[in-house]
């Protein structure tokens, strides 16, 4: 059977060939692959699509008016000047020029009438662009697909959608889980571990989706903190690991349900923060060969940007008016995050002439810093609505404009070797040690605050990134041992295929016959009837485990080499036994290395 293609895309071929040529580490000797982090991947720009929704109720009661053209062999998109009998449009009319736009996009999609045949749905804008993103993933790139547009111009509707036209995200997460499970079928040797935080930025706080809300306490907030290698990141975010599609589901709808919204004027379950839903997932392949592990990373990001109000078309007051600059706070740094990056002074190689990025202006440009202008593989989805000229005209030229920022996506890999992951554990324990006894020590001298806190925390993110280790150790022994059992049973079917047609031997005549004879049956395949000849023979003289009798064989059995077959028999046995042996060992090892490691940290870090 072959790999599906799209489980580490480029390399499914390799795959095909020899299982493990999928290993970067392989490839890398044939010089094929980049290692992590040594050479960039040549950078891309942002892709941007557009995607122009149908009439809302409303709008079809004031005979609203689509303003919006798309051409699909072109992806172009124009805004038309509108006419007179839209109030919605009076505003746009005081403008000093009021003409027609056109810009052109990376996709278009209509989803404005469902009777159009180039009716843009659900599946064909994953298809057109989460499915390529995702193949990203599994190349080892980090990518971000954000949705911006004002209020109520589909935005979650794209992202998460409903129960029965499923959006990005849930799409994302069911195909992510489906390739998993067609790569645990056919590449053993491969173990994947994913994982799952979904955060939202409100009124420029952090507050994690996956924590229940409860309604008799005020809002926890988490902190943002900045580590060198990692940037910009929040503590405490739960970041939940996940076996399979239903219990991601399960996290993206707790996380959704919790989502702050509101109901305005334009939009009445309107998203009033920002929602960032990131899943990690992290491969290790496992080269039985070489006892060498390769991982990739990637971090898959889907922002729902919160609805770019405009106060007097939302009617808001009072908190939600506050709210609402903000929301606009975050919405103006991001626009000015996009100027600058898309500036050409930035493209330029080397620091002169550079802008500082306003990336720290607002929390949310600073969490998507990597996103925006890094490490990544970003696309922006720019929703409009068919009828508000300003609004879609500031979303169009918002879109444009970030077509022309350059990221620099880097394959995310990371090759070890058995002793380099037991030396890094080994050290990790050691600096654990170390910082137990300081804290250990700062406490006794009952010092206060700040220096106890920060070493605690460092304490413990160290311990949880050795959990991880240990989790990761126990996934290969896990592949190792999944993939000596495939053998095993591919080793069991053989004997078993062996044992049957010893118990229902071939009549021995015919075969001869057929080779002898030459054309008709056998000549094709002369060899495989010398061997059925061979096997029938060899139950004569050797082979306790079948208790034929004697007399169901026939007795011309002159001239085959019998002692080939027993040694060979013999060989598969004694090599049965070592799987068994093997297989006991690690299932043994993984035992034993739950108990030292996963226990005690556990304990320690409760
Ligand atoms: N392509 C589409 N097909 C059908 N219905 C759509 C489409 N896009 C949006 N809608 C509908 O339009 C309404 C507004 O969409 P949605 O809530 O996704 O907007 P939004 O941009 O997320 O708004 P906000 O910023 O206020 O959260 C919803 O009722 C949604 O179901």
């Amino acid at each position: 059977m072959a790999l599906d293609p799209r489980l580490m895309p480029g390399v499914a071929s390799e795959m095909r060939l020899r299982s493990s040529a999928s290993t970067p580490s392989l490839r890398s000797r044939e010089g094929s692959v980049t290692p992590m982090g040594r050479m960039d991947a040549p950078g891309g720009n942002v892709r941007v699509v557009v995607r122009v929704r149908g009439f809302l109720p409303r709008e079809t009661a004031r005979g609203a008016e689509c303003l919006i053209e798309m051409n699909p062999n072109n992806q172009a998109t124009t805004l038309l000047v509108p006419n007179d009998s839209d109030p919605a449009n009076s505003r746009s009319k005081t403008r000093k020029v009021i003409e027609e736009k056109a810009f052109t996009f990376d996709n278009s999609f209509w989803s404005h009438d469902k009777k159009d045949e180039h009716y843009a749905h659900q599946e064909d804008v994953y298809n057109c662009l989460g499915e390529e993103f995702l193949d990203h993933n599994f190349e080892g790139y980090h990518t971000c697909i954000f949705a911006y547009g004002q209020t109520g111009s589909g935005k979650s509707y794209t992202m998460m959608g409903t129960p029965d036209e499923p959006g990005l995200i849930p799409r994302t997460c069911e195909d992510l889980f489906q390739r998993i499970e067609a790569a645990h079928n056919e590449t053993p040797n491969i173990s994947y571990n994913v994982r799952v935080s979904y955060f939202e930025v409100y009124n420029e706080h952090v507050r994690d989706l996956l924590v229940p809300v409860n309604p008799n306490q005020p809002p926890y907030y988490l902190k943002i903190r900045e580590s060198p290698t990692e940037g910009p990141y929040i503590k405490d975010l739960t970041d939940a690991p996940v076996k399979n599609i239903s219990e991601i589901m399960r996290h993206m709808k707790i996380g959704d349900a919790s989502r702050t919204t509101a109901s305005t004027k334009m939009n009445d379950t309107s998203s009033r923060s920002h929602s960032v839903f990131t899943i990690m997932l992290k491969q290790i392949h496992h080269d039985m060969d070489t006892d060498e592990t390769t991982e990739r990373m990637a971090r898959i990001r889907l922002v729902d940007l919160a609805g770019s109000e405009r106060a007097k078309a939302t009617e808001a007051t009072g908190a939600r008016l506050r709210e609402g600059s903000n929301i606009n706070k975050s919405l103006t740094t991001l626009g000015r995050v996009i100027a600058a990056l898309a500036d050409p002074k930035q493209q330029r190689p080397g620091k002169r002439n550079k802008d500082v990025v306003p990336y720290r202006d607002s929390i949310l440009t600073w969490l998507l810093k990597d996103s925006l202008g890094g490490n990544s593989k970003t696309a922006m989805i720019a929703c409009i609505a068919p009828s508000d000229y300003d609004e879609t005209l500031s979303t169009l030229r918002y879109a444009d404009q970030a077509k022309r920022i350059r990221t620099r996506a880097i394959v995310n890999q990371d090759h070890v070797s058995a002793a380099e992951r037991d030396a890094q554990i080994a050290a990790m324990a050691e600096e654990i040690r170390v910082l137990q006894l300081s804290v250990t020590d700062t406490r006794r001298r009952e010092k206060e605050g700040k220096e106890q806190e920060e070493k605690l925390e460092e304490y413990q993110n160290r311990v949880v990134t050795m959990q991880r280790m240990m989790e990761e150790r126990s996934m290969v022994a896990e592949g190792k041992i999944r993939n000596l059992q495939t053998e095993n049973d591919a080793l069991r079917l053989h004997l078993k295929l062996a044992l049957d047609s010893l118990k229902n031997p071939i009549e021995v005549k015919s075969a001869r016959s057929s080779v002898q004879g030459g054309s008709r049956n056998g000549s094709m395949f002369p060899d495989a009837a010398q061997d059925v000849n061979k096997e029938n023979q060899i139950h004569d003289e050797t082979d306790d485990l079948t208790e034929v009798p004697d007399d169901e064989y026939g007795d011309d059995d002159e001239g085959i080499d019998v002692t080939a077959h027993e040694e060979r028999a013999d060989e598969v046995q004694g090599f049965m036994k070592e799987l068994l042996s093997d297989l006991g060992m690690f299932k043994k090892k993984i035992g034993d290395d739950k108990a030292r490691f996963m226990q005690p940290l556990g304990e320690r870090v409760n």
